[in-house]
């Protein structure tokens, strides 16, 4: 896997070029679509190994690997009238795009492997769920802090479904700052507090020797602080509408792939 080609440098595009292109020696060398020019011409400029392509199609050429990391909406534009040979590799990033609506409009004979990257394969550090395994597409992204390939697409849809949590999180956290700052505490404290806060919960999150219930479990005293929030607001009520959410969420998803439409189906594009 030495060259690799992304397709809408756009945010997640970015994350993967500088993921790939600060990872060492190993670095494959990557082509990039011309549109959304700055953004590609300031990564070539930043970046060893890194060029931007003519078009899509001299991107495709160049590659072993391509990413098609554009919007939902855009990919019939960027994509349709594209050869792609069968000996490449298909790696779909593209949130609510089955393997099969993509294989429709490429008309490829080549693997097609959807995978859900995190911006944080920008510092390679992010678990990235693909299906079906492919090895080239477990060496990418290994190479970006590590892989997780799933048995079928509805597991990938299981999977797909806690990534639309992530900001929901950061509302929690912006709710507990916006609450110390109206008991009077300066915003910058309450937040530089709370950032501190989680992010020692993050690192005991590595500490892979303690299941998350026996996390929680020692991070609470009897009838202490914690034990009294987790009961009295994250109960069974607000644990089942959490719970409830994401069984919609899932059946959304699945249905968006069974919709079969050519891009008219009813779920929105959702990161
Ligand atoms: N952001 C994230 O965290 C994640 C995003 N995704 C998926 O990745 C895809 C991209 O998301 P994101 O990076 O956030 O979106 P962005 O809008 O940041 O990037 C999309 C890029 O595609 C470019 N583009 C549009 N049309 C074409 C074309 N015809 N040829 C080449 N490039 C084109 C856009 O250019 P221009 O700006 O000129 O329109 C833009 O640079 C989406 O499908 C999303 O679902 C998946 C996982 C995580």
């Amino acid at each position: 896997m030495r060259h690799i080609g992304i397709i809408g440098v756009g945010e997640i595009g970015r994350a993967i070029v500088t993921g790939l292109r600060d990872g060492g020696d190993a670095a494959p060398e990557v082509f990039l679509s011309p549109r959304g020019a700055r953004a590609s011409a300031e990564l070539a400029e930043r970046h060893v190994g890194v060029r931007v392509c003519a078009g899509n199609q001299e991107v495709v050429d160049r590659s072993e690997v391509v990413v098609i990391a554009v919007r939902r909406d855009d990919r019939h534009d960027a994509l349709a009238g594209l050869r792609v040979a069968g000996d490449k590799v298909v790696v779909n990033v593209m949130a609510g795009v089955a393997n099969d609506d993509l294989r429709r409009t490429l008309a490829t004979e080549a693997p097609i492997v959807r995978a859900v990257p995190l911006p944080a394969v920008r510092e390679r550090r992010s678990v990235t769920v693909t299906w079906p395994s492919h090895p080239a597409t477990d060496a990418l992204f290994e190479h970006l802090g590590g892989v997780l390939p799933v048995a079928d697409e509805q597991a990938f849809d299981v999977f797909s479904a806690l990534t639309g949590t992530l900001t929901t999180h950061y509302a929690y956290l912006a709710t507990l700052t916006a609450w110390a700052t109206r008991h009077g505490v300066p915003a910058e404290d309450a937040e530089r507090y709370v950032r501190g806060l989680f992010q020692g919960v993050g690192r005991s999150l590595s500490d892979e020797t303690r299941a998350l219930r026996q996390l929680a479990a020692d991070h609470e005293t009897p009838r202490g602080s914690n034990e009294r929030i987790r009961t009295t607001w994250f109960d069974p009520a607000n644990s089942e509408a959490l719970t409830a959410a994401l069984d919609a969420l899932l059946v959304d998803l699945g249905a968006d792939r069974a919709a079969d439409d050519g891009g008219r189906s009813p779920m929105a594009e959702r990161g």
